[in-house]
């Protein structure tokens, strides 16, 4: 193999001594047989990494040329020539990570975390990647594998003990001490787990729905983040009826902003409607609503809006509706919003502010502690328009950006890991579905020994506790095989399948 990519070296820059290894040596390319005559490239870049400390363990050529298409497709089409048309071929798409997987360069694990860093789209989304590439996840697991298949072949040797073989430990204690192992990797696994769904936010983006009634300025709000705070990422983004999505980046996390169909209004005097008092719900805005409430009830976040308005008396007071602050309750991480604070002044912003978290708010089991946030749309969109103009501009015109901190706080309480477990911001959706069923097994272990203390006979080589071993042993064969399909260093067939699925992305 080596001679091969030193036989396209000497095949395109002849009469030149071998490159010394990892080093750029400057060159000049030429077609193959032209004899030094047909320069391909005047100044090119030639790197040479022998194996095995190469990133694939294969040998590596690199060639730097020039980066117009042509130099480049002069280039590729002279390289078969230097070995002979039939022994080159172009790589499979994600074949170098596949090389380097098959040569122990890289675990599976490790595989996986390079895809996800090519496919981060967002700050936290490529560091989240970044932790899984460091091996360390992939070591856990092998460690865990190798402990249970350890486990596994002592108590398998119980099966030949109960045929009268002699053993150092007591069978009671030996299966005790497995006992405890499983209980540990059990406990590893629960923390794993638990960090995986944390990495899958940041990985799948934070769901937020913005809830309130018509017209409290919900879109306004939303184009106001993107405007703003925000930048719309590529991928799904679409309007369902009455429902507008789009995937945002808020610093650095990922999130789907869902705008809703308003709510029905209600205020303190218990209207329905302001604009139409009344009215009744039409059957497609009543889809809209149903859908509203839906996508609230899968959110991550809820941010509900309530708004300034006029009333029939000409008064000002707040319109909210119940029922969005009652989905926002059962929310973990919920955000209040009073709209349109510029419709008042000051003084009586805070008296309205005041009543409805008082009045309303503290009455909502799980709303008590929320502090709503007075913003104003106009104000902030009034601020964009004459930017330009202004020698001083208000850092948070309408109070977005405030609201762009709580949410990111939000996220980083969603998120965030403790020092010592940033690592398992690497585990991905399908080492969680492995981890589970390891788990299972485990479980089965444990559910087939139950308590291995007493009942036993402790002298000399004790008793073999009666209990189903051969049971138990397949139980964590079965643990040992779904950690193995994590790093891929498990049985044969599995692998085979597993390198199917992965390296086809
Ligand atoms: N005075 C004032 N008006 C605002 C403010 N924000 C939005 N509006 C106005 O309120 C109206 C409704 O705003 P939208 O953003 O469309 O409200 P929405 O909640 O998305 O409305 P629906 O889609 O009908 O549910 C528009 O006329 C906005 O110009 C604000 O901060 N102050």
């Amino acid at each position: 193999m080596r001679y091969q990519q030193l036989k396209i070296y000497h095949g395109l820059c002849p009469q030149k001594k071998a490159p010394k290894p990892r080093y750029a040596t400057l060159r000049t390319l030429y077609l193959p047989d032209s004899h030094g005559t047909e320069i391909l490239d005047a100044a090119a870049l030639v790197l040479y990494f022998p194996n095995p400390e190469t990133v694939t363990g294969d040998d590596v050529l690199e060639l730097h040329v020039h980066g117009g298409s042509a130099t480049v497709k002069a280039v590729l089409s002279a390289i078969p020539k230097c070995i002979g048309e039939g022994h080159i071929r172009y790589a499979e798409p994600g074949e170098f990570t596949k090389r380097a997987f098959l040569n122990d360069r890289l675990d599976l694990a490790q595989v996986e975390a390079l895809s996800e860093t090519l496919s981060a789209e967002t700050e936290q989304q490529r560091r989240a990647a970044v932790r899984g590439s460091s091996g360390s996840l992939g070591r856990t697991y092998e460690e865990w594998r190798l402990k249970l298949l350890q486990a596994r072949a002592e108590m398998e040797a119980l099966i030949d003990f109960q045929e009268d073989q002699h053993f150092d430990e007591s069978p009671t204690s030996l299966v005790s001490n497995v006992t405890d192992q499983v209980k540990a990797i059990l406990k590893s696994i629960n923390i794993h787990e638990l960090a995986s769904e944390r990495s899958e936010l940041l990985r799948n983006g934070i769901k937020v729905a913005l809830l309130g009634p018509p017209n409290a300025g919900k879109s306004s709000l939303m184009n106001l983040l993107v405007g703003r705070e925000a930048s719309i990422v590529s991928g799904e983004s679409g309007t369902t009826r009455d429902i507008i999505e789009a995937n945002l980046d808020i610093r650095g996390y990922l999130c789907t902003f869902a705008d809703t169909a308003g709510f029905r209004t209600l205020t303190e005097t218990g209207r329905t409607d302001p604009n139409q008092p009344g009215a009744k719900i039409g059957a497609i805005e009543d889809e809209g609503i149903r859908r509203a409430k839906a996508k609230a009830l899968q959110s991550d976040v809820i941010i509900v809006l309530a708004s300034v308005e006029q009333g029939p008396s000409g008064g000002f007071e707040l319109c909210y509706d119940l029922e969005t602050l009652k989905l926002a309750a059962d929310c973990q991480e919920r955000m209040v919003v009073v709209n349109k604070r510029d419709a008042v002044s000051k003084q009586d912003l805070r008296a309205l502010v005041d009543a409805f978290r008082d009045t309303t708010l503290r009455q909502i089991p799980g709303l008590e502690d929320v502090q709503p946030v007075p913003i104003s749309c106009k104000e902030a969109e009034a601020q964009i328009q004459s930017s330009d103009h202004q020698a001083d501009p208000d850092p948070d015109p309408g109070g977005i950006r405030l609201v762009a901190d709580r949410l990111v706080s939000s996220f980083q309480d969603m998120t965030s890991l403790p020092a010592t477990l940033q690592d398992l911001h690497g585990v991905t959706e399908r080492q969680r579905q492995l981890l589970m069923q390891c788990r299972g097994g485990l479980e089965g272990y444990a559910d087939t020994v139950g308590s291995v203390d007493g009942g036993y006979e402790e002298d000399g080589a004790g008793e073999v506790p009666d209990i189903d071993i051969t049971m138990a042993a397949e139980h964590l064969r079965y643990a040992a095989g779904c950690l193995g399909r994590i790093t891929g260093r498990g049985e044969a067939g599995d692998v085979e399948e597993i390198l199917g699925v992965i390296f086809e992305k």
